[in-house]
């Protein structure tokens, strides 16, 4: 079996996490999705691409496997990310446009058998990365990578601004690491951006956004108009976009990486 999750250990204070870039289904579990959902349509097509090579010292953690599988980026509990509104679950029963993707839907053994053999080491190896990270530079800085299609009039209304910083209503970072995203993403020519918008920050940047252990987290959640070739299938990977994006996103992470020492000790 494909290993669920993928580590590239830097020495810097910045993890990026992963979690819906992957497209690894295993054979029966394609078999119980049915056609609309083996299009896979709500990854976050190409993001480790998109972020490869920004910023010297930094270490991913990489989920290998499709959040159809089971979303990494949900509390394992099931409790859901948004109560009351649109969203996806754990093991999700929609796509993003609230159609059914199972021809045969997960029963509650599936989703145990799931959680433990996807969702546990993928969290097990991110607690580690920062854990470890944290141990060498008393600060970890956690940022959470996603991207999404700008117009899903399921989960929202109108188009999508193109930088969507999450920070949970600033509950899992350090009011520096939010100010200094926010100012970059705002002044980026030709993009919008919003703070803690429709995107709050999913389960991965709650659970591990911890200020208080001087270890933060936010979320990153980008719309794929600024680096896809167009926002449906082949979700073609569009250099000069992606190019330009990079410049940004570059500068993101150099600023919290520069800023993290100053971090250290401030809780
Ligand atoms: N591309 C993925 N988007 C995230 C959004 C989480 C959130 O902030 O609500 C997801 O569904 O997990």
């Amino acid at each position: 079996m494909t290993d669920p999750v993928e580590i590239k250990r830097g020495d810097g204070p910045i993890v990026l996490g992963l979690p819906h870039t992957g497209t690894y289904v295993p054979g029966d579990i394609a078999a119980k999705l049915n056609d609309r959902g083996r299009e896979l349509a709500d990854t976050d097509w190409h993001i480790h691409t998109l972020y490869d090579g920004l910023l010297d010292g930094v270490t991913t953690v990489r989920a290998t496997f499709h959040r159809y599988v089971i979303d990494a980026n949900r509390d394992p509990e099931g409790v859901s990310l948004y109560p009351g509104q649109n969203t996806t679950t754990l093991v999700p029963l929609t796509d993003f446009d609230g159609e059914n993707i199972w021809d045969v839907a997960p029963t509650e053994d599936d989703i145990a058998y799931r959680a433990a053999t996807f969702h546990a080491p993928y969290h097990k190896a991110l607690a580690a990365e920062l854990e470890r990270v944290r141990a060498k530079h008393g600060v970890a800085i956690l940022y959470d990578c996603h991207s999404i299609r700008s117009n899903i009039p399921f989960l929202f209304d109108g188009t999508l601004p193109d930088f969507n910083i999450g920070t949970n209503l600033g509950a899992t970072c350090d009011p520096m690491i939010e100010t200094l995203t926010s100012e970059i993403c705002s002044q980026a020519q030709g993009y919008s951006a919003v703070l803690n918008g429709r995107f709050k920050g999913g389960w991965t940047t709650r659970h591990y956004g911890r200020p208080e252990i001087n270890q933060h987290a936010i979320q990153m959640e980008l719309a794929q108009s600024n680096y896809l070739t167009a926002e449906e299938a082949p979700w073609s990977y569009d250099e000069s976009r992606a190019a330009k994006l990079r410049t940004h996103l570059t500068e993101i992470l150099k600023t919290l990486a520069d800023l993290a020492p100053a971090l250290r000790g401030k809780s």
